[in-house]
């Protein structure tokens, strides 16, 4: 396992282009498998997951070629489900989160998938009954291995129905959509997840023959077609790594312009970092964030102290909240990050804990954090990143502290951000990787 060894106090100027979206990437090249035509998929983001994923799908017959930095050709003609029994795709499928993606593809061309339980980030439980549910609905009939862990599904033929989903799950709506496109007759999701990379995916769904109303809505109306074409998609630029250089330029006092943000797509994550006190400045599609010495937590109006939840969008991901959290240890004032959806992302405070930051956690949901403004500077140590997102939050504590840090496992890291440490380094980081 590599680790990053980070001197702190650095702080960054110049211009950053975010990589193209990886939760976008994983819904759409898994899209790839709904039809045996070419379909190019541009602006992919070269991280850890998405990688496993091409080459998963490489591994199970699709003719994968990369065509330059960010373009891949993806053309699923031939599709080994036979592969799809084998240790070697268990393994691999059982890596990431993304892999559930392919039993709608694979149920809705072929009529049978197998899934073994996915992976992905260590935040909580992450139950895949809104998957499996809308997935029966549509008249697949489901077996689960609980020894083996394995999830087998097989359908002669999918009907379309109405389907109310329990909750807006992001990969449970993209995975019942994908199959829908393909089913007989109309299908109508409701409560569907409505983030940018459901939209995306909508759309290149259309772009390849599928008809689906109501794109960018908690409610879609899809009218099966019985086959779909090839097509070429970009992906939106990653709000997630956005709104983690927006904070990371807050915590070390950096001048930074994030390029061709596609601000539109970004929902509430801009006006979330300036209840924090931190200027994002809209320059056409980039985002400016001058240097600040210091910025100042807002209050509610009743003067109550703010408190910054994760909801269903166009609520606030609950991707950010982790880097929201870290940019506010050096804010000045209160607030209260309450963590709805994972009952496990919270617990990394312990490290900035550790680094001298004030931070209660008071349930596994909720940390009310302390600014400490330019009164005191954290302090580096050495910590391991336990998911994703807590591992670039320790990346940005670590930046911004006294002395030097190191964090293991970034794997993690890796997973969703593309070449950090180069990037950052370019722009005025020190960041080595061990
Ligand atoms: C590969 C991928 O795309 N991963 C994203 C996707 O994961 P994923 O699609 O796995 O997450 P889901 O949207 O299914 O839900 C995540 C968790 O939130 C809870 N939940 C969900 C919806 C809701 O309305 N209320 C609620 O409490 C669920 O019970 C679950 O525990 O969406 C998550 C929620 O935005 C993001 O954190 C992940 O980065
Ligand atoms: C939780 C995340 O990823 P995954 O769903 O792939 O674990 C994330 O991207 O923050």
């Amino acid at each position: 396992m590599s680790s990053f060894i980070i001197e702190g106090g650095c702080s960054l100027k110049g211009e950053i282009t975010p990589q193209g979206a990886k939760n976008e990437a994983l819904q759409v090249i898994c899209a790839t498998l709904l039809t045996q035509e070419e379909v190019i998929i541009e602006n992919v983001p070269d991280i850890l997951d998405v990688n496993n994923l091409i080459a998963l799908l490489s591994d199970m017959g699709a003719e994968v070629k990369k065509l330059d930095s960010g373009s891949y050709s993806f053309k699923a003609e031939k599709i080994n489900l036979a592969y799809t029994q084998s240790k070697d795709f268990m393994e691999k499928s059982a890596a990431m989160r993304g892999s559930i993606m392919i039993v709608g593809p694979l149920l809705a061309r072929f009529g049978e998938a197998v899934v073994p339980k996915p992976g992905g980030d260590k935040i909580g439980r992450r139950r895949l009954d809104t998957h499996f549910n809308g997935i029966m609905k549509l008249g697949a009939e489901l077996i689960f291995n609980e020894q083996k862990q394995l999830f087998t599904l097989s359908a002669k033929k999918l009907n379309g129905q109405y389907i109310l989903l329990d909750e807006a799950s992001v990969t449970g709506t993209a995975n019942l959509l994908m199959a829908a496109v393909l089913a007989e007759g109309e299908t109508i999701i409701y409560n569907a997840a409505c983030e940018p990379y459901v939209e995306q995916l909508s759309r290149m769904l259309v772009s390849m023959g599928a008809k689906i109303e109501g794109i960018g809505s908690n409610r879609l109306t899809i009218h099966g077609v019985s086959s779909l074409s090839g097509c070429r998609h970009r992906l939106l630029p990653d709000m997630i790594e956005i709104g983690s250089f927006i904070g990371m330029a807050a915590m070390t006092a950096s001048e930074l312009t994030i390029k061709d943000s596609s601000i539109t797509h970004l929902g509430i994550i801009p006006e979330s970092f300036r209840r924090l006190g931190i200027i994002v400045e809209q320059r056409g599609d980039d985002l400016y964030i001058p240097q600040q010495d210091n910025y100042t937590i807002e209050s509610f109006i009743d003067g109550s102290i703010l408190t910054i939840a994760d909801a269903p969008w166009p609520g606030l991901t609950p991707d950010l909240l982790s880097v929201l959290l870290v940019v506010a240890t050096k804010a000045e004032g209160c607030v209260l990050i309450h963590q709805k959806m994972f009952e496990s992302r919270l617990f990394f405070v312990d490290k900035l804990i550790d680094m001298g930051a004030q931070i209660i956690l008071c349930d596994p949901h909720r940390a009310t954090v302390i600014g400490m403004g330019k009164r005191f500077r954290l302090k580096g140590m050495t910590m391991t990143s336990p998911d994703i997102r807590a591992g670039i939050s320790l990346l940005i504590a670590a930046m911004s502290a006294e002395g030097v840090s190191t964090i293991h496992n970034i794997d993690q890291i890796d997973r969703g951000y593309q070449n950090i440490d180069k990037r950052l380094n370019a722009l005025g980081a020190k960041i080595e990787r061990r």
